[in-house]
């Protein structure tokens, strides 16, 4: 089932080396990009309410197709009009498809050629997602974009198998597209191929023969090398069409998206920023300050002096320094309000600095006063 292209489309409004700034339009709203999509995995933000994830400039958000099947299964958001009603996010929704999280969270996994057997994290009950049924919940569910049903293979394993995987996902990719009713919802394949650069060819060039409407880049933030993300990446970005977004999933840290930006990817998702938070770790200019620190007991300053989040506005250190020896669950919601603000500020930044052709002045500045955490 074709999009409706008059509810989807893509514009480049400016390249700066390989990084770009677009505009993609969906049928929930345009969304600016470079673009950072904060993680609601079951269907909430954790610990936001949806009108303040909208209020420090939130875009899209992502949910989880594993997590809202088993629990409270797609038939009951169906019944409630859907995931933007159900969760009351009238903005855009991308659902991931569940692949990657029956392999990194059910247990007794079985990888057949009709799909993935598992049992549920939750109660151990038996489950079978093929392309088929899983484009099916997405259905159910209602986002706007839907990713197929794919096998991101473990980290590390050898060559064989992640090639034996990257074939399966072409195979399933096909029966993704085929099982599609929707013209509302937009369906992108997902590139595979591991570390191995022979195989991310391989895979960029079958996916992108597919012509959907966006591309999403998997089987990376797994526990390779940095080194050989980006050399994957780069090679995945120059054979993926120009003209449609390419989403890399599960990234990042603020320095891995500006170094995606940098070669060319327009949208990322990661729970970091908000997991993070919610362990007390900030982000900062300087790198992560962890508030749980004694050093912040009697430091009256915002958490970020030049930031216009919610709680850098109304908030110092010392409170939040508090609230999480405390473990007031106010805690969780002003750190999270401010890495997220932090994170779309950040994404705000590279995109007017690619409009000014600006970019790799921004990149280089940024990552120059930005501490790596400690590996
Ligand atoms: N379909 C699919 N999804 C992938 C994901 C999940 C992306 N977030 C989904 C959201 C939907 C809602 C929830 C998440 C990935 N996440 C990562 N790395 C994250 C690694 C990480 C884990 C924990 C902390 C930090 C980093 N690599 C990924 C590869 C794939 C992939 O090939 N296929
Ligand atoms: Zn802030």
């Amino acid at each position: 089932m074709d999009i409706d292209h008059t509810q989807f489309s893509f514009e480049v409004q400016a390249t700066d080396g390989l990084a770009r700034a677009g505009i993609l339009t969906t049928p929930h709203g345009d969304i600016k990009t470079p673009v950072f999509m904060p993680v609601g995995t079951q269907a909430t933000v954790k610990a936001m309410k949806p009108e303040d994830v909208d209020a420090l400039g939130a875009q899209i958000v992502l949910s989880n197709t594993y997590h809202l099947y088993l629990r409270p299964g797609v038939e009951i958001v169906a019944k409630a009009g859907g995931l933007h009603k159900f969760m009351r996010w009238p903005k855009p929704i991308l659902t991931d498809s569940g692949g990657f999280q029956v392999f990194s969270l059910a247990s007794r996994r079985e990888v057949l050629d009709e799909g993935v057997r598992f049992r549920s994290h939750i109660d151990g009950s038996e489950h079978l997602f093929t392309p088929e049924n899983v484009i099916k919940y997405q259905e159910f569910l209602g986002a706007d974009i839907i990713m197929a049903f794919d096998e991101c293979a473990p980290y590390p394993a050898d060559k064989s198998y992640v090639k034996e995987a990257m074939e399966r996902t072409h195979r399933w990719l096909e029966r993704c597209i085929a099982s599609k009713t929707r013209p509302d919802q937009a369906l992108f394949g997902i590139v595979q191929g591991g570390i191995w650069l022979d195989l991310r060819e391989e895979s960029a060039l079958f996916v992108s023969s597919m012509d959907l409407p966006g591309y999403g880049i998997g089987g990376l933030s797994v526990g390779e090398d940095k080194e050989q993300m980006l050399e994957a990446l780069s090679v995945v970005t120059a054979i993926l069409p120009m003209d449609k977004p390419r989403y890399l999933m599960g990234v990042g840290s603020p320095e891995d998206l500006l170094n995606g930006i940098a070669l060319g990817v327009d949208m990322f998702d990661c729970v970091l920023p908000t997991r993070n938070a919610r362990n007390g770790a900030l982000l900062v200019p300087t790198g992560r300050l962890n508030i749980r620190n004694a050093q912040f007991k009697e430091d009256f300053t915002p958490i970020q002096e030049d930031c216009d989040c919610y709680t850098c506005s109304n908030f110092t250190r010392a409170y939040l320094h508090h609230l999480f020896r405390a473990e007031e669950l106010l805690a969780y919601t002003l750190a999270t309000t401010h890495n997220l603000r932090f994170l779309v500020r950040l994404m705000d930044g590279a995109r007017e600095a690619i409009l000014k052709g600006e970019f790799e002045d921004y990149r280089q500045q940024f990552l120059a006063g930005f501490q790596p955490p400690d590996p």
